[in-house]
């Protein structure tokens, strides 16, 4: 394990204001960091808060995780979804101290409200309120990071347009138990890269750890203050950016005596995930059409434009001979 760092973007600032010095310095650090670390902390409070509205909405979110998990397991299970990977995960033999649960559109009230009524037969104003207000602060951490890569490499504002209107969020609650035997693995998720978009982590104890970009070796996530994000590349980004963004390696491995608690905010595209085209083109030999692009973007394309929840389909029905490289199987450019 080393310690080195993970970037940490401040983009809480009240002069985080589009076309400022600022917001270009913050383009600047995002990119870099995805480009080569696949993630970085983002301070970040959500329009109108402060460190106070955070620490609010940090305790409301753990303690709404802690009442969902304190749930009986046949509960749990009733959280199901005809989308892939957007339903109850548990009783694994791979991975036995892990528990999780999914909410789909968790910055609607309507939709939130139809999880928890699931859970609760009475409902749970609380955890709605937990739920839902944690979610739209960090979705608009997502949304904002979106607009800063699609600035920062120039690409049609078509693009960041259409991830506003077609980014489907799911919020995902994380509960893992101690190991019970000091021979029990102590592995809560194996190394993996999401397949979204975005995804946008906070942990309630230490647990996480991301690839360290140039070696084999492992990099702890700190504790994280409640005013801090911890922001992911997805493979889906990663196809979007023609490879510029690498997606982040990761997986938790419980080292504390304590249960510990995260919460996930994923982005998947409702709909196809269009390649910019200024991000790179295609070769004579891999265009359907024959053409050769302009090769000023010097990149030749490694993905087609694919649909978003066909790749998740694919990779549930065991399609994807591999969960690694499952995306260049489905949409590659050989
Ligand atoms: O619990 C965590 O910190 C990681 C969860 C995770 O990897 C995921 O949501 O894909
Ligand atoms: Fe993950």
């Amino acid at each position: 394990m080393v310690t080195e760092t993970i970037p940490v973007v401040d983009l809480s600032s009240k002069n985080l204001i589009h076309g400022t010095p600022t917001w270009v310095s913050a383009c600047n650090d995002v990119r870099k960091a995805m480009e080569q670390h696949g993630c970085f902390k983002a301070i970040f409070y959500g329009g109108g808060g402060d460190s106070s509205s955070s620490t609010q909405l940090h305790n409301d979110i753990f303690a709404a995780a802690g009442e969902l998990f304190s749930l009986p397991t046949e509960t749990k299970q009733r959280n199901t979804s005809s989308k892939p990977y957007f339903d109850y995960f548990g009783q694994s033999q791979l991975f036995p101290l892990t528990e999780s649960l999914a909410v789909d559109h968790p910055t609607s009230s309507l939709a939130t409200r139809s999880f928890a009524d699931v859970m609760w037969p009475a409902g749970n104003l609380s955890f709605c309120e937990s739920t839902i207000s944690f979610s739209k602060v960090t979705a608009e951490l997502d949304q904002t990071v979106m607009r800063i890569i699609c600035e920062s490499y120039g690409v049609d504002g078509g693009h960041y347009e259409y991830y506003l209107e077609a980014a489907n969020y799911v919020l995902r609650f994380y509960r893992y138990t101690v190991p019970k035997t000091a021979g029990e693995s102590n592995v809560g998720l194996g190394a993996h890269a999401d397949k979204s978009m975005i995804s946008i982590l906070r942990q309630s104890i230490r647990g996480l750890q991301i690839k360290a970009p140039d070696d084999d070796s492992w990099v702890e996530v700190d504790e994280m203050s409640p005013s801090s994000f911890l922001v992911m590349a997805g493979d889906a980004l990663m196809a979007w950016s023609n490879g510029r963004i690498k997606s982040c390696r990761h997986q938790v491995i419980m080292s504390e005596k304590e249960t510990r608690y995260s919460v996930g905010l994923s982005s998947v595209i409702n709909g196809v995930v269009h390649i910019p085209t200024e991000l790179g083109y295609y070769s004579s030999s891999n265009d359907d059409d024959g053409e050769v692009e302009e090769e000023e973007s010097g990149k030749p394309f490694r993905c087609r434009a694919f649909d978003h929840f066909g790749l998740l389909q694919f990779i549930r029905s065991g399609e994807a001979k591999n969960y690694d490289s499952a995306i260049q199987d489905y949409c590659g450019v050989v």
